[in-house]
């Protein structure tokens, strides 16, 4: 088979990948990784091959970095996790930054980590296909008009990026309204209302704390034992002697 391709072997962050697609239809081949997301993971792996100088070309659906951050969490988020547990490679968090950042202070920390490493994904980039050619030993990556090929494909796309509901009997006849809490913002938009939380997860705990803070009336619905822990015990993250108890004891016993 014959293929026309056009080939760039290096984007210095002056975003020749992105004029390459733009200029032709044919496809691009990137001497590189391409990566799909610029989310943590996307970022983190972004940054550790610049740190190599090694090319690669970054794909984001959305028009910023950390969407999911921004656009589908609710306002009250904040981490559990000390800061130190969840830096990304090479770039601390500034020493103002509380041990426990808000949801606005580790977007910003993603933004200034993008642009501290000069990473310039191409966004509004949907990546519909990727597809092994084991004949020519490359990836054919098709994302919206275009077709990227490159022997490393990198899928970054988030652990929680699609909304699961579960099948709940009946629900199709709930007249109430009902959401995921992917759209879930602020409990001032509930107030005085009675809402039923399904789920004790870190989502479903923290919603309904902020359901009750804005004078819902909250229920919480549990469908299993669980163990509720504190965020820090003797002023230790909770996270943190946890993981060092994994090191030291079997699992079953810590
Ligand atoms: N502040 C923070 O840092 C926050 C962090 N997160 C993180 O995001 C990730 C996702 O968290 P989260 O959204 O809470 O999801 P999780 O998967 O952690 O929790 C979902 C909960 O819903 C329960 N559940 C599922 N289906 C049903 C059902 N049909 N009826 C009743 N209960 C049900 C599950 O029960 P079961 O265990 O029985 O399956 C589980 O307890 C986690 O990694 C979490 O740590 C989330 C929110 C805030
Ligand atoms: O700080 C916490 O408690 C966390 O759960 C951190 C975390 C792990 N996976 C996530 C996905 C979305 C938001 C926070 C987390």
């Amino acid at each position: 088979m014959e293929m026309h391709t056009t080939t760039i072997q290096e984007d210095k962050g002056d975003g020749i990948f992105h004029k390459a697609m733009n200029s032709e239809s044919k496809p691009v081949w990137i001497p590189g990784p391409v990566i799909i997301g610029a989310g943590p993971s996307g970022l983190a792996v972004a940054a550790c091959l610049k740190e190599r100088g090694v090319p690669f070309l970054m794909l984001e659906k959305e028009s910023c970095v950390g969407s999911l951050w921004r656009l589908k969490t609710y306002n009250r988020l904040q981490l559990h996790l000390p800061k130190e547990t969840c830096k990304l490679p090479h770039m601390p968090f500034p020493p103002e930054i509380p041990a426990y950042p808000t949801k606005k202070q580790f977007i910003s920390y993603l933004e200034a980590y993008a642009k501290h490493f000069a990473i310039e994904p191409m966004f509004r980039q949907e990546v519909q296909s990727a597809i092994y050619d084991a004949r020519m030993g490359f990836w054919r990556v098709q994302a919206n008009e275009s077709e990227f090929l490159c022997r490393w494909f990198i899928v970054a796309t988030g652990e929680n990026a699609e909304p699961v509901l579960p099948d709940i009997e009946g629900i199709s006849d709930f007249k109430g309204s009902l959401i995921h809490t992917s759209r879930y913002k602020d409990g001032a938009d509930f107030e005085g209302q009675k809402v039923l939380v399904v789920g004790c997860g870190n989502s479903g705990m923290e919603i309904s704390l902020d359901l009750c803070n804005n004078d819902a009336q909250v229920s919480l619905a549990v469908r299993d034992k669980l163990h509720i822990l504190p965020r820090e015990i003797l002023g230790r993250s909770t996270f943190c002697i946890s993981t060092w108890l994994l090191k030291l004891v079997p699992s079953k016993i810590s």
